[in-house]
């Protein structure tokens, strides 16, 4: 982060952008996302400064996210797919800009937060947990997932995902692909690492 914003000045700034209830859901992914950090060793602070700016342009006009969007190198199926998931790319991209956010984790956790990718990097599932898990959160099988994030990140990450395709699946919508190829990721490394036992 630009050293000169201070962290009121910078949840000022995030609590700007949103209504009320998204900014509780903020702060709750900012501070989940702080423990998940200390529990799995990856640097707490990166992690609460992910949560706090990872849902930055999540109220944002359809048209605004696009118009940053197109400026920008993306994947032709992002613009065409699920404009649900345009939050996460275009917050990305505008936390550089209006936050002055330069850490290369810090921009892949709020990019890769709702998809996921092959590959995330301990930050990116710590983030993206959180997000899943975070006290605000209501929705059936939280609490498995809140349970399993207590030891095994990884395990937590691939059900919460697996949710997702499932519930996405039920209701007939698309299923942006980086998320598929993301849960099949952590499925497989969990069978050759032997951790599988289902
Ligand atoms: N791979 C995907 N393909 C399509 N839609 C997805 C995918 N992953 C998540 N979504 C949908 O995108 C929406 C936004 O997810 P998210 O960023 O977690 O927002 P929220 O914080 O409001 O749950 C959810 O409705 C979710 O079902």
């Amino acid at each position: 982060m630009n050293e000169r914003m201070d962290r009121e000045t910078l949840l000022a700034r995030v609590r700007a952008q949103m209504h009320d209830k998204r900014y509780q859901h903020t702060l709750g992914v900012a501070e989940t996302a702080r423990q998940l950090a200390i529990r799995f060793g990856a640097d707490p602070e990166k992690a609460e400064l992910a949560g706090f700016l990872h849902d930055y342009c999540k109220c944002w006009s359809i048209d605004k996210m696009h118009d940053i969007l197109v400026r920008h190198d993306l994947p032709q199926e992002l613009l065409q797919g699920e404009k649900e998931l345009w939050h996460a790319f275009a917050g990305a991209i505008v936390i550089q800009t209006e936050i002055g956010v330069t850490d290369p984790e810090i921009l892949q956790a709020v990019r890769y937060h709702t998809t996921g990718r092959v590959g995330m990097t301990l930050l990116e599932k710590v983030v993206c947990v959180a997000d899943y898990i975070e006290p605000n959160r209501q929705y059936p099988g939280v609490e498995q997932i809140r349970d399993l994030a207590q030891k095994d990140l990884d395990t937590a990450l691939s059900v919460a995902l697996g949710g997702t395709i499932q519930f996405l699946i039920e209701k007939q919508k698309t299923v942006f692909p980086l998320t598929l190829m993301a849960y099949n990721d952590l499925i497989s490394r969990r069978g050759r690492e032997g951790g599988f036992n289902g």
